[in-house]
């Protein structure tokens, strides 16, 4: 058990539900539904009640000779009840089914955003598949609380006591010995809740496991596939499912005892009350049509307690759903703007500055990857980084873009630290060109003016030319509409790099990140894509991580960086001429 579960367990009965609490906001805000809800609620359950009435009635009066237009009037009102009845039931279903549609898809968008604002270092470590777990299976294990559940409670309880109030009209002895029954129902029912929420998490977060490995492994189906990886994929699969299987297994179990409990004690509870009211009966004490009457309403008391005691341990399976959930939306993202975020003066010039930065992924604590490092980029100056693989020059751009906060130092735009200013403005003054550009499931020129949906189809052609990309793009099956990604046309590396480029040049930021890539490419696509970049860098910062002989000869400077430092800096030729890190670097990467 868990520090968190321990001191919740002392809390007592109402912690069971806790975890619904922060989502009780989405279903609030639908004030009127709820009402509505609740009126129609009511007329149901009132038309139900004087049911028992009209029975007693007809037991102890309708069935004598002479009163034969009272019973053609008294089955007259009961069909009136029952069409009030219906129509009273089908708008509470109604209502409250949709209430609980809207309130989870509110839910699931306000899930989606919150995910869209969290820290890169959340995503470190978060994977993918299980997330995805959160925001579909969790979500629709709550749509049944707040839905069907939710609609059966309301209803239950409406029935519950309104046929406890006319099981005391009937007969207020024997309903004395009924309700001295109930705490003994109700008590072992509401402290079982709190093991099936707990149950129902470690099937939820089975479940999210198993989504995560899949999601994982079907991402890599081709690594899988040429590691001849299947059979033991498949296998981890299976133990993940089975994991999923017996944590429900164990959850519906306690359920079943649950269910099988109520019902006993429930019903023998009825019976032996009904051999007390039989008792009066037989003394003429009672009316046989009043006994029935509380008969009646005592299985309707009965069979809304069962009823209910089943949408108890759904509650508390739902509870165990929300808690993850509850935890996502409780995450503060630390990169956020500040109270009062400066603005960048316009125009922007993109002087990149950073002043003695230690950065570690790891927190304070952890190794550096970025260790005493000072380097200013004047506006418009074109500087190559280059180094060994895990020299840092990625993260350079992960500081720049404020992904990540630096340990120490700083990192500024155009002298304002990036810790002062909004995220989305700043990220809107830097365009970033990856190495391995991501394609998304949607049109040619959706994925160019990805960021900038609104911009015109004159502009994303004009910023495709430049990159290069109009011809290959014009040579699809239906030009800039062409669906990319999973469900459409596969790009060359050489094409998605051009797209990405071309998504660059619309984004028209004053500093561009760009981090190359030379192996995805032929000779041919290497020289448009080279040409495409020399009019992206044209009249801005441009900071470029070099894998190209071509981009180091063209830069205003080379940085070389090595575990975290800036070793050496300078022009190729001058770099050359010290025979250091760059010289070695360049005659092994360049052939120089
Ligand atoms: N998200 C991360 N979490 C933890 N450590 C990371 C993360 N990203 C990079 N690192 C580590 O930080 C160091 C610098 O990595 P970085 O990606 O900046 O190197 P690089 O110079 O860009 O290398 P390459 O040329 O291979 O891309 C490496 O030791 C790497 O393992």
């Amino acid at each position: 058990m868990t520090e968190t579960a321990v001191s919740e367990s002392r809390r007592g009965f109402g912690s069971t539900l806790a975890p619904l609490r922060p989502l009780l906001p989405y279903v609030l805000r639908h004030f009127k539904t709820i009402i509505l809800a609740l009126i129609a609620l009511s007329v149901a359950a009132g038309a139900t009640l004087t049911l028992p009435v009209a029975v007693r009635g007809m037991i102890d009066h309708g069935f004598s000779k002479d009163s034969a237009g009272g019973v053609n009037a008294g089955f007259g009102a009961l069909i009136l009840v029952v069409a009030v009845l219906a129509l009273a039931s089908g708008t509470r279903y109604y209502l409250v089914t949709v209430l609980g549609e809207r309130v989870v898809a509110d839910l699931r968008t306000a899930l989606f955003r919150h995910l869209s604002i969290l820290d890169a270092s959340f995503f470190d470590s978060a994977k993918t598949g299980e997330l995805i777990s959160r925001l579909t299976a969790d979500t629709t294990q709550l749509k049944a609380t707040f839905g069907s559940s939710a609609s059966v409670a309301l209803r239950n309880l409406f029935m519950f006591f309104g046929a406890i109030v006319m099981m005391i009209v009937s007969s207020p002895k024997l309903s004395g010995v009924a309700l001295a029954a109930i705490p003994l129902i109700v008590a072992p029912l509401i402290l079982s809740g709190r093991a099936v929420r707990g149950r129902s998490r470690l099937a939820q977060d089975a479940l999210a496991g198993a989504s995560a490995y899949a999601a994982e492994n079907l991402a890599a189906i081709r690594t899988m596939q040429a590691c001849g990886a299947q059979d033991s994929v498949v296998a981890r699969f299976k133990g993940a499912a089975e994991g999923v299987y017996d944590a429900a297994r164990e959850a519906t179990r306690l359920r079943a005892y649950l269910t099988a409990g109520a019902i006993f004690l429930v019903f023998s509870s009825v019976v032996a009350v009904l051999w007390l009211g039989a008792q009066d009966v037989l003394a003429s004490r009672m009316t046989s049509g009043l006994l029935s009457q509380f008969v009646l309403y005592a299985v309707l008391a009965a069979s809304s307690l069962g009823e209910l005691s089943q949408v108890w341990s759904e509650a508390a399976a739902a509870a165990g759903a929300a808690g993850r959930i509850g935890d996502i939306l409780a995450l503060r993202p630390k990169i956020a703007a500040p109270a009062k975020p400066k603005l960048l003066k316009e125009p922007v010039r993109g002087r990149l500055a950073f002043e003695n930065v230690r950065f570690s992924y790891g927190g304070n604590d952890g190794p550096a990857a970025i260790e005493g490092l000072d380097l200013v980029v004047e506006p418009g100056e074109r500087v190559a980084l280059v180094g060994p693989s895990g020299a840092g020059k990625s993260t350079l751009f992960q500081l720049l873009l404020r992904f990540y906060d630096v340990n120490s130092g700083s990192v500024s735009v155009d002298g304002v630290d990036v810790r002062e200013l909004d995220p989305v403005q700043l990220r809107r003054v830097i365009a970033l060109a990856p190495q391995d550009p991501v394609v998304f499931g949607a049109s040619v020129a959706q994925n160019i003016a990805y960021g900038r949906e609104d911009a015109p189809r004159r502009e994303i052609e004009a910023a495709a030319r430049r990159a290069q990309a109009h011809d290959f793009i014009a040579a699809l099956p239906n030009g800039y509409d062409t669906e990319l990604g999973e469900r459409g046309v596969t790009l060359s590396g050489g094409q998605r790099q051009r797209l990405a480029i071309a998504r660059a040049i619309l984004a028209d930021a004053p500093v561009l990140l760009l981090d190359e890539a030379t192996s995805a490419l032929d000779a041919q696509n290497e020289a448009l894509v080279q040409a495409a970049l020399e009019d992206v860098m044209a009249g801005r910062t441009s900071l470029v991580i070099a894998h190209r002989l071509a981009t180091v000869l063209e830069a205003d400077r080379i940085i070389v960086l090595d575990a975290g430092r800036i070793v050496e800096q300078g022009t190729h030729a001058e770099l050359i001429e010290q025979g250091g890190l760059y010289s070695n670097l360049a005659r092994l990467q360049f052939g120089e």
